[in-house]
C-alpha cells in the first residue's frame, strides 16, 4: 500500500486526486492539505464539495509538523498547487526522498532560463529541476517509472501534445495551429472576475503569449500557434489541430502512426470522426478524432480530454501508477 499525501486538496484538482486516490486499492490518502493560514483548514473535505460526502478526509493546513509527519509516513506527494508554491514543496519533499507528482508548470521546463518568461520567477531550485521528467503518461512511462520527481503536464499541453507527437514525423516548416476551449475549471477554485458567471463568454485569451505555447513545443520539438478560449461549461477541453504534412504523406501513413495508441487504453483514436467535449467529461480520457485531405496534405485533429482528469488528476494517478508499478 502507498501512502499519498495530497496537497492543495480544497482545489479542483486537488479535490479530484483526493476522490481518486481513494478508489484505488493499492493506494491510500496520508493525509489532505492546504496553506497554514487558508479558510478550509480543519474542514471536512465534504463540506467544500458535497458530492464527496462518501470521503472520510478532513482537511489539515500544512504546518512544520504536517510536513515531519508527511515525510514520515507518505511515500509520494501530490501538488496541486500554484506553481510558485509548487516550486519550493516540490524541492522540500523531494529532497526528503519522496516521489513528488506536481500538477503545477514549475518543472515542466529542463531548461531553467524559460520560468522568468512564462511562470514570473526564477528558478531556484536547479537540482531538482535536472532530475525531473515529463509526466505525458502514454509518451514517458520509462521516464516516469525511474524519476521520483515528475511535472505531470499542463491540461492543453496534454490534449495538444497526445494528438500531434505521433504525426510530429510529418510535420513541415509550416506551424501547427491549435486552437482550444477550456471550460471554467481550468482557472482554478478561487473567485475571479474574469471567471464569474455573468462574465464568462467564450473569447480567445493569452493570444500569442500562453506559457502553454513554449509547453507544447518544447515538448513536441516543433514550434506551433495556440489560442486558449474559455467557454462557458464547467469542465473538459477541446482542442482542433490544423497542421499541413510533408507532401509525400499519405492517410495510410497517419493511421499507422495513430495505432501507436492501440495499446492505451485511455486514448481512442477514430477516422473521419470527432469527439465532443461531453464525451470525456468525468472521465480519464483523451479521445481524438481526425480527417485529412491528400490533395492539400492538410491534417485537422481534434483531441478532447476532461482538464480536472485526463489534463491533471487522472493523469498524475497514471503517473503514479505507471511510477509504483501497481
Ligand atoms: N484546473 C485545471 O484544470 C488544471 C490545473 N493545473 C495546475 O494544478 C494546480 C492546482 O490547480 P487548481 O486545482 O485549479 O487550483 P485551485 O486554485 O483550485 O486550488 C489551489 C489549492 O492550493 C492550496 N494552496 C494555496 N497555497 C498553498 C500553500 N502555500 N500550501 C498548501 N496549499 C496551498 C489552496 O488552498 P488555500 O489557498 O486555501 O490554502 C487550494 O487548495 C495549479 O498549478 C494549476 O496550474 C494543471 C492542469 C489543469
Ligand atoms: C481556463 C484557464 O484559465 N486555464 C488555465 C490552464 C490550467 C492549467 O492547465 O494549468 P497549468 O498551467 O498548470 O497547466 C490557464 O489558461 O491558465
Amino acid at each position: 500500500m502507498k501512502q499519498i499525501a495530497i496537497i492543495g486538496a480544497s482545489g479542483y484538482t486537488g479535490a479530484q486526486m483526493t476522490q481518486l486516490v481513494d478508489t484505488e486499492s493499492q493506494l491510500s490518502v496520508q493525509g489532505i492539505y492546504v496553506s497554514e493560514g487558508s479558510a478550509d483548514k480543519h474542514k471536512p473535505l465534504s463540506a467544500l464539495y458535497p458530492a464527496y460526502s462518501h470521503l472520510p478526509y478532513q482537511i489539515s493546513p500544512l504546518t512544520e509538523q504536517a510536513k515531519q509527519l508527511i515525510i514520515a509516513d507518505a511515500d509520494a506527494v501530490v501538488l496541486a498547487t500554484d506553481h510558485a508554491v509548487s516550486l519550493e514543496l516540490a524541492a522540500y519533499f523531494y529532497q526528503h526522498g519522496l516521489a513528488v507528482f506536481d500538477l503545477s508548470g514549475a518543472y515542466r521546463f529542463a531548461d531553467k532560463n524559460q520560468y522568468p518568461k512564462w511562470y514570473g520567477f526564477e528558478h531556484t531550485q536547479t537540482d531538482t529541476l535536472n532530475d525531473a521528467v515529463y509526466g505525458l503518461a502514454e509518451w514517458n512511462a520509462t521516464e516516469i517509472a525511474q524519476s521520483k520527481m515528475i511535472a505531470v503536464p499542463g491540461c492543453y499541453p496534454t490534449a495538444s501534445l497526445l494528438a500531434l507527437k505521433p504525426v510530429a514525423p510529418f510535420l513541415t516548416g509550416t506551424l501547427p495551429v491549435i486552437n482550444a476551449v477550456s471550460g471554467v475549471t481550468g482557472a482554478g477554485r478561487k473567485a475571479q472576475l474574469h471567471t464569474s458567471f455573468c462574465e464568462v463568454s467564450l473569447t480567445p485569451y493569452g493570444v500569442l503569449g500562453h506559457r502553454h505555447q513554449p509547453e507544447i513545443a518544447t515538448h513536441l520539438g516543433h514550434e506551433v500557434i495556440f489560442t486558449p478560449h474559455l467557454g462557458n461549461f464547467k469542465r473538459g477541453i477541446l482542442a482542433t489541430i490544423t497542421v499541413q504534412l510533408t507532401p509525400d504523406t499519405t492517410t495510410q501513413d497517419i493511421v499507422k502512426a495513430f495505432a501507436m495508441y492501440d495499446n492505451s487504453p485511455l486514448v481512442h483514436v477514430k477516422h473521419n470522426a470527432f469527439p465532443k467535449v461531453d464525451d470525456v467529461v468525468m472521465t480519464p480520457q483523451c479521445h481524438i478524432g481526425w480527417k485529412y485531405d491528400e490533395n492539400n496534405h492538410y491534417l485537422v485533429i481534434t483531441s478532447a480530454i476532461d482538464n480536472l482528469m485526463k489534463g491533471a488528476a487522472s493523469q498524475g494517478l497514471q503517473c503514479i501508477k505507471i511510477h509504483f508499478d501497481l
